[in-house]
């Protein structure tokens, strides 16, 4: 069976999408996943899951309380610590990740930082001592973390935190404070209730010097009551938009003494009489946050596939209207404009993934060479991750709006789930740097290299700059997908030299270098878009090259060719300046081309990324198929029908309409 999902008394019409297919999906899995070895992974602890009743919901998320939520996550969290061993290595965070995927979904819960951002600054940044202090306790989940860094009046500027960290050499301690309600911590997840350490960021102060943001490991309540303790105020912010299984919270602190040897010290000293020695690099201490953004095109691109196997399993098997056979209404997913809608965010979700596996290699081996004291490959990461994080957060929120307009009616509905994946994902535009601010640290880079190549030190150049070096030249485009990467590479060219000249005008004209930045800083982040996108093309296509399975190196082919095609009509404007309109136009009907090619391999390709039906937790998007069944049995399980008269009526409508009556 070539297609895994196969099962009696699913929905015929999903059968028939799953019989078409043209490829092993077990095989498929292994490449999204990277190895055979953790796609099995994958389904063994999904199958190990199932069977601890525990650890299922109780009930659907989306009929609970935010309070419910909290509880509930807490709860599978108690159950989940009797059986970590059993069910992952322990020491794998890719499987951690599945099995928190599996069991708590996505709407956050009580460890969503600690595993993310906590113990990796704790990795990165605590020395050898602080770590065999407090890397155990953290790893062992007999302290919870979080990391605290976001103030209520700066997020953004990293430079102008206001919470303070003063060392008085006489009693060894900094003294930890909130000078103003701005300065109080506002965002960190898993504060406001659950956490009781925090890596808190603050401005470290010695004899009224300000060395800028430092981290620092607090207690931050009693490790037997869990109430805060004196000095401390912590809170939760309230509802946001998704993600509200998480209690992002507020902090403050008022004169809050804590250990000289609390300071995270692996980079940057305090000595007991107060001299300071520097980090090695200016910025190692953003460590944490280049670790999460190297994680988000992996991450994101999930968070895209979940709204993509919704979408294309519902289009599979939703019928409305007619094409040539007027006796039987067609699957939607034979409209071209809904295989437009979804086909090429199912090529990026799968070039997400790939870019993702290279992002989060790249910080392993960056952390291991700054280990030992090699810190020249942070700034090539920081560019990277900037931009990819930018680009790829963008496009899931475009992609995921889209997948749940492709399910009609039915996609508003919470029963799809989609609004809350979108909600989730798109927090991703604005957490771990806000989106227009990472692509303008992308474009400092991409300056930086054309004034390089503008000095005759092109040989200076990062790892994929080079491109900005040569000259255009003329593009067959009937050289497959290497000559869209070629017009990429002349459209990123042409816009990052446009912003860079303008850049340089403005300084020549006598604006300063902060004025100049930012009139040009809408070009620059067209370029740093440009050149992102640049890169996620010439990924996918390296990697779909070097896979030797025939049957599936056939079907990525024809998903690289959806998306090449699809991104060079994107940036129309842009790349008219490299190929004709006429050459567009046949871009145009190859893109036609290839969503058809694409098509029986649809439900497949979204197949191929084993979520299960409880990770989903969409009932529109059921592995089985059974819409309209499983929709009506949802509908009714609402609490608003658990009773046939609501309280409200008997309150105020019928007294309403009894008097209207007199
Ligand atoms: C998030 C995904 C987590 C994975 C979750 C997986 C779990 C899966 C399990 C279940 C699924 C559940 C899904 C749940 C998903 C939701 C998870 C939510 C988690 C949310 C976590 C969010 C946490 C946060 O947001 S933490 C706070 C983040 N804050 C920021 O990012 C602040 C942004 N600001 C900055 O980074 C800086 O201030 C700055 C870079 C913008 C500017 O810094 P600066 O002023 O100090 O520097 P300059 O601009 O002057 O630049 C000087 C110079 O330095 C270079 N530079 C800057 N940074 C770096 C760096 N990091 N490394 C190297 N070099 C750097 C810069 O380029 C300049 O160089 P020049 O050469 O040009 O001078
Ligand atoms: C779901 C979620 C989870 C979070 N979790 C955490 C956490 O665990 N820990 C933590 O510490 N923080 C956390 N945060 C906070 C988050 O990191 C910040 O909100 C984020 O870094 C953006 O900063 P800001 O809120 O100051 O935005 P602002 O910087 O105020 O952005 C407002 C606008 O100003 C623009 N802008 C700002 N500066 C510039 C500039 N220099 N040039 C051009 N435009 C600019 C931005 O582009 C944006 O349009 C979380 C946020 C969210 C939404």
């Amino acid at each position: 069976m070539l297609n895994k999902s196969i099962m009696d008394g699913d929905n015929p019409d999903l059968t028939e999408e799953r019989m078409k297919g043209a490829f092993d999906t077990d095989k498929m899995a292994a490449v999204i996943y990277g190895s055979e070895k953790f796609a099995i992974r994958r389904r063994e602890i999904t199958e190990s899951i199932s069977r601890i009743p525990q650890l299922a919901d109780s009930k659907p998320f989306s009929f609970m309380t935010r309070e419910e939520k909290i509880s509930e996550s807490c709860r599978k969290l108690s159950v989940l610590s009797e059986h970590w061993n059993q069910l992952i290595d322990t020491n794998n965070e890719e499987e951690a990740l599945h099995l928190y995927r599996e069991v708590l979904g996505l709407e956050g819960h009580a460890f969503s930082l600690h595993e993310t951002m906590f113990i990796p600054s704790l990795v990165a940044q605590a020395n050898d001592e602080q770590q065999e202090k407090w890397l155990g306790r953290a790893k062992r989940r007999e302290i919870i973390g979080c990391y605290a860094q976001t103030e209520m009046g700066h997020g953004t500027n990293l430079r102008a935190l206001e919470t303070t960290a003063t060392y008085y050499p006489s009693t060894q301690e900094f003294i930890l404070h909130t000078p103003t309600e701005t300065a109080l911590k506002w965002w960190p997840g898993a504060l406001g209730k659950s956490s009781n350490y925090a890596v808190v960021v603050a401005d470290l102060v010695i004899r009224d010097t300000h060395y800028g943001a430092h981290p620092f490991m607090v207690q931050l309540r009693d490790e037997k009551t869990h109430n805060p303790l004196p000095g401390i105020t912590v809170g939760d912010i309230g509802p946001k938009m998704a993600f509200n299984g998480a209690d992002n919270g507020f902090l403050g602190f008022n004169q809050y003494k804590l250990p000289r040897d609390h300071m995270l010290m692996r980079h940057s000293r305090v000595e007991e009489n107060g001299t300071y020695t520097k980090p090695p690099h200016a910025k190692i201490g953003y460590s944490s946050m280049v670790k999460v953004r190297s994680r988000m095109a992996m991450d994101q691109g999930l968070f895209m596939v979940s709204a993509l196997v919704i979408a294309v399993r519902y289009s599979a098997v939703r019928r409305q209207g007619f094409l040539d056979d007027k006796s039987r209404e067609v699957k939607v997913l034979d409209y071209q404009t809904q295989q437009h809608r979804l086909f090429p965010s199912i090529a990026r979700a799968y070039a997400f993934i790939f870019c993702g596996f290279e992002t989060i290699q790249l910080y392993d081996q960056l952390l291991i060479d700054v280990k030992n004291g090699d810190t020249s490959g942070m700034s090539d990461l920081h560019a990277l991750t900037s931009g990819l994080k930018s680009v790829v957060t963008h496009q899931t929120g475009e992609g995921i709006e889209q997948a749940r307009m492709a399910c009609g009616g039915h996609g508003y509905s919470m029963a799809s789930y989609i609004s809350e994946i979108y909600g989730v994902a798109i927090g991703g535009c604005t957490y771990e740097g806000e989106n227009m601010v990472m692509l303008l640290q992308l474009a400092r880079y991409l300056v930086k290299s054309v004034e390089l190549v503008k000095t005759g030190k092109s040989k200076e150049l990062g790892p994929m700059m080079n491109y900005l070096a040569e000259p255009d030249t003329q593009i067959d485009l009937t050289s497959g997908p290497e000559a869209y990467v070629k017009v990429f590479q002349h459209a990123a060219r042409r816009q990052v030299w446009k912003a860079t000249d303008k850049f340089h005008q403005l300084m020549e004209s006598g604006q300063s270098r902060d004025i100049a930045w930012n009139n040009s800083a809408v070009e620059l982040t067209r370029a740093s878009r440009l050149h992102t996108r640049l890169y996620i093309m010439e990924t996918f296509i390296r990697r779909v090259s070097s896979i030797s399975d025939v049957s599936i190196k056939k079907v990525l082919i024809d998903l690289v060719n959806v998306h090449v095609n699809y991104e060079v009509l994107d940036i129309g404007t842009y790349a008219l300046e490299h190929v004709s309109s006429t050459q567009l136009d046949s871009i145009r009907s190859q893109l036609y081309s290839s969503l058809d090619t694409l098509r029986p391999n649809a439900v497949s390709l979204i197949d191929s990324f084993q979520i299960s039906d409880m990770q989903l937790r969409s009932v529109l998007g059921r592995r089985d198929g059974h819409v309209y069944t499983n929709l009506f049995e949802w509908a009714k399980a609402s609490p608003l029908n658990q009773t046939h008269v609501l309280p409200s009526v008997n309150q105020y409508l019928k007294p309403m309409m009894d008097k209207a009556k007199l």
